[in-house]
């Protein structure tokens, strides 16, 4: 029986919940992490509370009851849960499709797992052909725009979008991602860029692929 990609997204976000600890849960964003919202809403008291990566995903727990704490008021977390909008089998990804990439690289880089949900038409080979987000400082724009035409991409500003934090995003299409983690650090070193969503140093550490024949676990090793 096909599945569609909405009916994959739920089935990760249900599988997701074996990981759930008892203690503090961070929380990505986006469509397949509102499954996992939703999820976590049907198993309230098993766990204590959850940190959010974004604004809509706060409104998203406390709407289900969920209590959201402040990241600064928690110590390391046990597991961060989110979706990717590519990823490959060495666990690297691109995020940021909703713009929520660098409050997700924090609460990710505060955890000590990485579970990524993700249907199988996110696994890719080389990540590039989903176009890079990178948020970047309002009055930076040009010159990092400048920066990024040089390491061979087009930027292209997400029009009538304000990231959670005050800035804009730039979708960088047709970079050749040949070493993603060496392409992080170059992007993130540019002046006026905040973070860009390549997630290859701190990578995922379990992926949970959405499939036609079921949910498949992969790690980094496999
Ligand atoms: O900023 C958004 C996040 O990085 C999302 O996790 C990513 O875009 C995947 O979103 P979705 O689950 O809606 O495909």
């Amino acid at each position: 029986m096909t599945m569609t990609q909405e009916q994959l997204k739920q089935a990760v976000a249900r599988a997701a919940i074996d990981y759930v600890p008892q203690g503090i849960i961070g929380v990505g964003t986006g469509s397949t992490a509102n499954f996992f919202i939703d999820e976590l809403a049907t198993i309230k008291g098993r766990f204590e509370a959850a940190v959010a990566s974004s604004e809509a995903t706060a409104q998203r727990l406390r709407s289900h009851g969920i209590q959201v704490l402040d990241l600064n008021s928690v110590g390391e977390l046990e597991i961060y849960v989110d979706g990717a909008d590519e990823i490959t089998r060495h666990m690297h990804m691109i995020k940021g499709g909703g713009g929520a990439l660098t409050r997700e690289k924090i609460v990710a880089a505060c955890s000590k797992k990485f579970i990524c949900m993700a249907d199988e038409s996110k696994l890719v080979d080389v990540l590039g052909k989903f176009p890079l987000p990178v948020e970047v400082i309002p009055m930076a724009q040009s010159h990092v725009a400048r920066e990024l035409a040089k390491l061979g991409g087009q930027p292209r500003l997400r029009a009538g979008f304000t990231t959670d934090n005050g800035n804009v995003i730039l979708d960088v299409h047709n970079l050749v991602i040949a070493n993603p983690v060496e392409l992080e650090t170059q992007i993130n070193q540019i002046v006026g860029v905040v973070t860009n969503g390549l997630f290859s140093q701190r990578p995922a550490d379990v992926l949970l692929l959405g499939t036609t024949g079921g949910v498949k676990i992969l790690r980094a090793a496999d």
